[in-house]
Order: structure tokens, then C-alpha cells, then sequence
């Protein structure tokens, strides 16, 4: 292989957004995918049979999708000795929506995340995490069916960004004598061994998130909208975080998303409740107290930690799915939430239902919804029968153990 061009089906057309932000969907779209590091050849292998079948069994052959793949990753580094192709933005760009297996990021030193550069340089603003539970899934948790909450995270700025100098280092050394000399911060130690991180938060990046959780809230009748934050300490960024977003009810949904103060935390039929809750309260809240909440707007680092844990609740990391999601553009990159487990990379035994699921809701992006409710009731269905991979079969009794590969066969079977 000489290049990392996309090879496109000559049958096959692009995903387009019309000027009134519609998209417009070819009976035989391209999507690019990245197959991923560690386990994600295993998951997508067994996910993209499941889609293609649950699509030809919804339209009979109408429609089918052109899967398209594109490199990033361990495998785009040892075909063309980089790790992230210019051609691979370039076909997510072109052709609007993807979907992605895990990429690796070394810990400390080494490349920065791939991941995070697909969401900045597409400006995927949005990392949308539903978190449902499963019928007949284990659970840690007595309750999980309470769990039924959508976090809306914030995908391009914070912490997370990347902005930040090694301990030691000439840059980190410049900003600690910026900010001691010429910022009047004097009452923190700055040993030199200091690495620094910048978080940068923005009004428009927050509000943009913001807007798209309050959005889907309205279409979906969702109850609430809590937004998450750490604003009684970072109080320019978190708790600007909180504001615009309370500022942003009042001037935009008035009369449509009403904060807890102005209506005691009674809204009216049809009216989303606004709150918000400090992210320390809100991880212990969210285990005792699911039922409080529905959509959940955040920051990225907050949103990275509550996906997370809330996946925990309703079975694991194995069923947790999510998107990218640029609104305005129609840019979408979907992903699962999890990583590349490598101690289980080839051995076909991991869950493939978090990227199966991811690729549920790109189908439900496209507006093949009858396709995308064919994979989770045939999934439910195989769940109920306790055919199930590792991660479940250890923590059920009765449960027929199968192999990555095999569980996509049961579900194919189910559809
Ligand atoms: N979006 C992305 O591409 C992401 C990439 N990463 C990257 O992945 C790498 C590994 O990260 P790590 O922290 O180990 O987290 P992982 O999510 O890769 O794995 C942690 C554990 O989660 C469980 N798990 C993960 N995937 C599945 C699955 N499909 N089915 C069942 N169980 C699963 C396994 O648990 P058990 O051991 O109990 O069996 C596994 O050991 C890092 O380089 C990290 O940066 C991490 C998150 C997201
Ligand atoms: O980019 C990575 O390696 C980790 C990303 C991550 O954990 C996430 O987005 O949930
Ligand atoms: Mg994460």
C-alpha cells in the first residue's frame, strides 16, 4: 500500500449538508472508518456485520453503506510512517460522517492523542455519551434501570485541550516567571520541577455545548438539563461554564428551559428543567441518585471522568457508545468510549457493543432509525438469552461465554 487516499467505491456518493443544516443522505453513502489500536480490529470486525445486516434486513437492499477506510494510529504509522494522514482529515471532512476504533496514547511522554486531534481539527464540539441500561445486564449498582442519562461534554477546549509544558522545560519555565512577575501570583509555590497546564474555556465554545444539550432536551422531552461543573474553584472557567449557561436559558429558551430558581424545580408540562450541580457532588449523586438526572451538560475533563463512571453503573464499558458531534457542520465522528484494552488486542474476546452502539447512533444520525432499533432490540434479545462475551459472562450466572466474533454472529441471528 502506497498511499493513504482513501480507495472510495465507484457506486458510492458523499453525505451532504444542505444551506438549512439538513443532511442529505445517498442511498449508498461513504463513511470513512478508522479501524483503531489494540481490540479495535476484533470490535469492528464483528460491529460492521451486524450494521451492514441490520441495514439490508431494514431496506432490503435499498440502501447500504459504503464503508470507506481511512488510517490513523498504529496501523497509519507503520503503512505511511505517520500517525495521523492529512488524507484521513480530509475524508471525515469531505464526507461528513465516520466512525472510529480506539487510538492509544502513551501516558506522559510520546504523541499527543489522535483522538483529541480528530475532535479539535474537525472542531467536533460535542461528545455526546448516552448511558441507558440494558435489560438482564450485571450491574454493580441495585437499581441501574434508573440510570438513563445523555452527557452532552464539551469536546474542544479545557484541560483536555493539550495546552501545557513539561516540568523542567524552557516554556514552563517562561510562564511560571510571566505569571509570578507580570500576574501578581505569589501566594502558590512554583517549585521548578512544575509542569503547566493552561485550561482555556471559552462564552462561545461553552454556549455552543450548551445550546446543543438544551436542544436535544426540547426534541427528545427530556426533564432536565444539570449543568456539571467545578465553579466554586475555577471560577473563570467552571463557573463561567455555569453562567453562560444559565444566561443562555434566559435569552435564548425563555419559557422552554426554566432554572430550578424561577420555578421552585417545578416546570410547567413541556418545559426542561435547569440546574446545576459541583462535579464532586455530582459523580456520588449520579450513583445514588440517578433518577435526578437526565441530560447532563459539561466540560471535557468532567465529561471524560463521568462517562466513565456512569458506564460502570449500567454494566461496564463494554455497552458505553458515543459520538463527536459538530451541529452546525454536520461533521460527525463516532467512537466508542472506551480504549484499546490492549492486553486483549487479537484475541477476540472483548464486548464489540460499545462500538456497535456507537454505529447505532450514526445510523440514527442518518435517519435510519428503523435499521438502528432492529441492532439494540436484537442486542437486548441476545443479552436476554446470556450469550454474552467475557466482561458480562464473569459477572452473570447461567451465561453462555462466546467470543467477540460470535457475539455479533448471535445478534445478526436476533436481528
Ligand atoms: N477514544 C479513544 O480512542 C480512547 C482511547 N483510550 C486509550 O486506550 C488506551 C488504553 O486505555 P485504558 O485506560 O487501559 O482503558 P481501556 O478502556 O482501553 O481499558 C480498560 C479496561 O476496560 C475494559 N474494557 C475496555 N474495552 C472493553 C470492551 N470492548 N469490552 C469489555 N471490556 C472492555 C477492560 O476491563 P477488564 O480489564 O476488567 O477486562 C479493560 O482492561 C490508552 O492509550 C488510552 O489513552 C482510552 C479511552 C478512549
Ligand atoms: O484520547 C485518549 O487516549 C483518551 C480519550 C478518552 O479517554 C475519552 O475521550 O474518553
Ligand atoms: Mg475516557
Amino acid at each position: 500500500m502506497t498511499s493513504p487516499k482513501p480507495i472510495v467505491p465507484a457506486d458510492a456518493t458523499p453525505i451532504r449538508m444542505t444551506a438549512a443544516g439538513i443532511l442529505e443522505v445517498p442511498d449508498r453513502p461513504i463513511v470513512p472508518f478508522i479501524e483503531g489500536d489494540g481490540t479495535g480490529p476484533d470490535i469492528w470486525r464483528a460491529a460492521v456485520r451486524v450494521l451492514d445486516a441490520a441495514v439490508e434486513k431494514e431496506f432490503g437492499g435499498g440502501k447500504k453503506i459504503a464503508w470507506t477506510e481511512v488510517y490513523a494510529g498504529e496501523k497509519a504509522k507503520r503503512l505511511f510512517d505517520t500517525w495521523l494522514p492529512d488524507e484521513t482529515l480530509e475524508a471525515f471532512k469531505t464526507y461528513l460522517v465516520g466512525i472510529k476504533g480506539p487510538l492509544t496514547t502513551p501516558v506522559g511522554g510520546g504523541i499527543r492523542s489522535l483522538n483529541v486531534a480528530i475532535r479539535q481539527m474537525l472542531d467536533l464540539y460535542v461528545c455526546l455519551r448516552p448511558v441507558r441500561y440494558f435489560n438482564g445486564v450485571p450491574s454493580p449498582v441495585k437499581m441501574p434501570e434508573k440510570v438513563d442519562m445523555v452527557i452532552f461534554r464539551e469536546n474542544t477546549e479545557d484541560i483536555y485541550a493539550g495546552v501545557e509544558w513539561p516540568a523542567g522545560s524552557a516554556e514552563a519555565q517562561k510562564l511560571i516567571g510571566f505569571l509570578q512577575n507580570e500576574m501578581g501570583v505569589n501566594k502558590i509555590r512554583f517549585p521548578d520541577s512544575s509542569g503547566i497546564g493552561v485550561k482555556p474555556v471559552s462564552r462561545e465554545g461553552s454556549e455552543r455545548l450548551i445550546r446543543a444539550a438544551f436542544d436535544y432536551a426540547l426534541l427528545h422531552q427530556r426533564r432536565s438539563v444539570t449543568l456539571v461543573h467545578k465553579g466554586n474553584i475555577m471560577k473563570f472557567t467552571e463557573g463561567a461554564f455555569r453562567d453562560w449557561g444559565y444566561a443562555l436559558a434566559k435569552r435564548e429558551y425563555a419559557g422552554r428551559i426554566v432554572a430550578w430558581d424561577d420555578c421552585g424545580g417545578r416546570p410547567e408540562p413541556g418545559q426542561v428543567l435547569l440546574k446545576d450541580a459541583i462535579a464532586d457532588i455530582a459523580l456520588q449523586q449520579v450513583l445514588t441518585r440517578p433518577e435526578e438526572f437526565d441530560v447532563i451538560a459539561t466540560l471535557n475533563l468532567n465529561g471524560d471522568y463521568l462517562s466513565d463512571a456512569l458506564a460502570a453503573q449500567v454494566g461496564g464499558i463494554g455497552i458505553a457508545p458515543g459520538g463527536n458531534i459538530n451541529y452546525l457542520t454536520g461533521h460527525a465522528v463516532f467512537e466508542a468510549t472506551h480504549g484499546t484494552a490492549p492486553k486483549y488486542a487479537n484475541l477476540d474476546k472483548v464486548n464489540p457493543g460499545s462500538v456497535l452502539l456507537s454505529g447505532v447512533m450514526l445510523l440514527e444520525h442518518l435517519g435510519w432509525t428503523g435499521a438502528a432499533g432492529r441492532i439494540v432490540r436484537a442486542l437486548e434479545k441476545t443479552i436476554g438469552q446470556k450469550t454474552v462475551t467475557y466482561d458480562f459472562a464473569r459477572l452473570m450466572e447461567g451465561a453462555t461465554e462466546v467470543s467477540c466474533s460470535e457475539f455479533g454472529n448471535r445478534v445478526i441471528a436476533n436481528l
